[in-house]
């Protein structure tokens, strides 16, 4: 059978070890991240992100989320500091969210989860020439995880600068995908504080599939035929060892 996964009973991410082995692998996420056990690590640095000259190309429905995605031709659009050794250009981003309620995100804080999470997804085009080709090595991608949670916040432009809170305190871990092929090519960045979105805004999943293009995420939604993509989200992976630092005590 062709690599099709998703979210349902029979394809989600308790059976994607089936195609994808690397999902029992030792750096998967997301995590429960316990702020009690994540070590302060006041030798990193703070994250410095350019994002002022950014330009979205497209947004897509690719069966999974919705994605916007970026013209990397150059730095202009990237993330440095923190743990990172180099500049790592701003790809794409997209969000996981639930249903209805607070259930959504795929990194949850001592078990809390939020109503959804955005991933701002970058490469280290500083080692590798393409992102195909940075997703596969373990130093490859920076993902900027972002909590949403519900009220009414600005959205203005499409400047993932608006989509940011006030704090850049975060959490770092080594970590991978959390969709399939699931490579542990990530650096996770996981900022501290949510941002607020509106309840109507999270509650209700993006523009449903158009007619007859109905992306696999949907297919398996049983409850007939229902058109909408919703619970696209791998629950927490185990730790194995891992260490997660905090930028802040
Ligand atoms: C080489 C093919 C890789 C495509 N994969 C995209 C992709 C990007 C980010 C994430 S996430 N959810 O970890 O930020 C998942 C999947
Ligand atoms: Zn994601």
């Amino acid at each position: 059978t062709c690599h099709q996964w998703g979210y349902g009973e029979e394809d989600g991410p308790s059976a994607w070890h089936n195609d994808y082995p690397i999902a029992q692998g030792n750096r998967q996420s997301p995590i429960d991240i316990v702020p009690t056990e994540t070590v302060y690590d006041a030798s990193l640095a703070p994250i410095m992100l350019s994002y002022d000259l950014c330009t979205s190309v497209n947004i897509s429905n690719n069966g999974h989320s919705v994605v916007v995605e970026f013209d990397d031709v150059d730095d202009r659009t990237a993330i440095r500091g923190g743990p990172l050794e180099n500049a790592y250009r701003l790809k794409q981003f997209h969000f996981h969210w639930g249903g209805k309620g607070c259930h959504g995100s795929e990194h949850t804080v001592s078990g809390k989860t939020y109503a959804s999470e955005l991933h701002l997804v970058h490469w280290n085009s500083a080692k590798y020439k393409t992102f195909g080709e940075a997703a596969a090595a373990p130093d490859g991608l920076a993902v900027l995880g972002v909590f949403l949670e519900g009220s009414t916040a600005d959205f203005r432009g499409f400047s993932p600068k608006c989509l940011l809170p006030n704090s850049l305190n975060y959490w770092t871990y080594p970590g991978s995908l959390t969709t399939p092929p699931l490579h542990e090519s990530v650096t996770w960045i996981v900022l501290k504080e949510p941002i607020l979105v509106s309840e109507k805004q999270v509650g209700k999943p993006p523009a449903v599939a158009t007619d007859g293009e109905v992306p696999n995420a949907v297919v398996q939604r049983r409850g007939g035929g229902q058109k909408r993509m919703e619970n696209n989200f791998r629950p927490p992976q185990p730790l194995k060892g891992r260490k997660v630092r905090a930028s802040f005590n």
